[in-house]
């Protein structure tokens, strides 16, 4: 993947999510998160992929579009098919996905590819060195979209930022109050389902993201 592609790793990265998105709002939602500055969108749609084959092709050839207009990377979750059905420029995996191994060889370097760590150091070096174009960890809090997502110590974060030289992303309970925690412990970009979409105000909400980045604010004292 072009170093390029693995710059624009950073900021907002609002994910989707059918819970918050029926499809009546769905597009207008995504793109009022890519006005307020989301720069990367994730479609997530844990729908079946065989029964909801043609909702899903078209909800994310619509996102692809959105994205390309914006200026953002789009990124499909968990579905390699999918990738290739919209020619999406990016992919997200996690444990129980496509190994990344696997996914080089099919896709080649061009694909930009994110790997979930949860909170584990090792699976992070791992993927770093199968070819990850970055990796996320967490939550880092109580996740209202996946309740039994298991906690991560912000520490986490801390040693891979002094350790790895790739992107990072952080995810889980993520909101307005606790992002600035992450960027200064080494987030560089906060992964968002409910803090963006479950706001009547999708773009103000996605904004407000987007601002801490410039000036991050809540950092705890060491
Ligand atoms: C940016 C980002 N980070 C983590 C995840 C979670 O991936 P995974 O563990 O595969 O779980 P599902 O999202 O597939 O339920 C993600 N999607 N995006
Ligand atoms: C997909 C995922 N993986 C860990 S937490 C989570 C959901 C994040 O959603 P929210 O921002 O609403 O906590
Ligand atoms: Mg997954």
């Amino acid at each position: 993947m072009p170093v390029k592609t693995r710059k624009a790793i950073a900021g907002l990265y609002a994910i989707t999510d059918s819970h918050w998105m029926p499809e009546a709002v769905f597009l207008d939602k995504a793109e009022a998160a890519l006005r307020g500055g989301a720069r990367i969108l994730q479609y997530r749609d844990k729908g079946d992929p065989w029964q909801e084959h043609a909702r899903r092709r078209r909800q994310a050839g619509a996102l692809r579009e959105l994205c390309t207009q914006y200026g953002a990377l789009f990124v499909v979750n968990d579905d390699p098919d999918l990738v290739r059905a919209v020619q999406a420029p990016a992919l997200h995996v996690g444990a129980e996905d496509a190994p990344l191994a696997e996914l080089r060889q099919a896709f080649g370097r061009d694909l930009c590819i994110g790997v979930s760590c949860y909170a584990s150091l090792d699976k992070a070096r791992e993927a770093v060195k199968a070819g990850a174009d970055y990796v996320a960890f967490g939550a880092f809090f109580a996740s209202p979209s996946k309740p039994q997502a298991p906690r991560v110590d912000l520490q986490v974060l801390r040693k891979a930022r002094a350790e790895l030289n790739i992107p990072l992303v952080a995810i889980g309970g993520i909101t307005e109050d606790n992002g600035g925690a992450l960027i200064a412990a080494g987030a560089d970009a906060l992964a968002v389902i409910s803090g963006v979409f479950a706001s009547e105000q999708v773009e103000a909400a996605a904004r407000r993201f987007a601002v801490l980045f410039d000036h991050p604010r809540n950092i705890p004292k060491e």
